[in-house]
């Protein structure tokens, strides 16, 4: 007889491709191209796994459906923000079902970029610039007679990289340690940026400004990455990390806390001593990039507990 029991169980279905196009009536076009991943769990699954019985299991066929469902169904704009189109989903399943308890909706979002011709925007092409991808995950639960929601939204692999403004000095030195202090250098991350928004109403989430705070983290990330001295000058990736996330705690009052993890890509100059050629230090102008291994930085950075300012 089996004795294990289930810690955690999340079911359905991962790398549902779906793209919505809205057409507006002056031949004006808009898309949203996402894969989304809909996960179901509650106490009911259980024999699922145990005893073999599917009578309650939802078919991960009929979440599939459910996508491209409510991408026809609900008003545009509530499909055209990955983050609201996550917590529709999610939503609608706790609602429909109510034998789940909660349903986890991830979606990544392809980033097509509307094409430009002498500064114009053309009504309905779109090419792919960024490499960067945005995606989001909503977690509704069932809470009550209500639900609460909470959802992690951002962006992964924007790759940047600049040859000067950055140093590392006056770090921990000890018997093993090689790097020289480097008060100049070149710099490249790819960064991932993550911020958390929590709330038990559905109408806040509808309303909540998720492109603009998409929009912002980005262009915050670039500019402290390219222009914010506290962050660079005589300092690390670390305080760049901190001045980046305070920056959107302060443009953005919905945001809970901010992630990031930042890879330092190392660019080496390479030592052509041996040559007779001086390339270290202030001659550095020839490097070598390592792939692997990278320096790994990470935090989550908050707002303090009130009262505390
Ligand atoms: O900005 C940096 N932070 C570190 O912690 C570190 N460690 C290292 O070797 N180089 C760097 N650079």
């Amino acid at each position: 007889m089996e004795t294990s029991i289930i810690k955690s169980q999340a079911y359905g279905k991962d790398r549902v491709r779906v793209v919505r196009v809205v057409r507006h009536p002056d031949s004006w076009q808009e898309i949203a191209d996402y894969s989304v991943c809909v996960l179901l769990s509650g106490e009911a699954f259980e024999s699922s796994y145990t005893k073999g019985d599917n009578k309650m299991v939802v078919a991960t066929d009929s979440q599939k459906n459910v996508v491209y469902y409510l991408a026809k169904t609900l008003p545009a704009d509530r499909v055209m923000v990955p983050e609201v189109f996550a917590g529709e989903i999610a939503a609608f399943m706790v609602k429909k079902y109510s034998h789940v308890t909660t349903c986890h909706v991830k979606i990544t979002a392809k980033p097509w970029e509307r094409m430009r011709f002498e500064g114009k925007a053309h009504p309905h092409s779109f090419s792919r610039e960024g490499k960067e991808t945005r995606w989001t995950e909503a977690f509704v639960t069932r809470k009550g007679d209500g639900l609460s929601v909470r959802m992690n939204s951002g962006f992964y692999d924007l790759e940047v990289l600049k040859t000067t403004n950055s140093s590392f000095t006056d770090f921990w030195r000890d018997e093993l340690t090689t790097l020289p202090d480097m008060a100049d250098r070149v710099l490249s991350t790819k960064v991932l940026c993550q911020w958390t928004f929590v709330s038990d109403d559905l109408e806040a989430l509808r309303a909540a400004p998720f492109d603009r705070i998409f929009a912002g983290a980005k262009r915050n990330t670039l500019d402290v990455f390219a222009n914010d001295p506290r962050a660079w000058v005589h300092a690390s990736v670390q305080s760049a990390l901190y001045v980046m996330a305070d920056r959107i705690l302060n443009d953005f009052a919905d945001v809970d806390d901010v992630y990031y993890a930042l890879p330092n890509i190392h660019y080496f100059p390479f030592d052509l001593s041996k040559f007779g050629l001086k390339n270290l230090q202030a001659d550095a102008q020839v490097y070598m990039p390592i792939a692997d291994p990278s320096g790994y930085i990470t935090a989550t950075i908050s707002r303090p507990p009130k009262g505390k300012i």
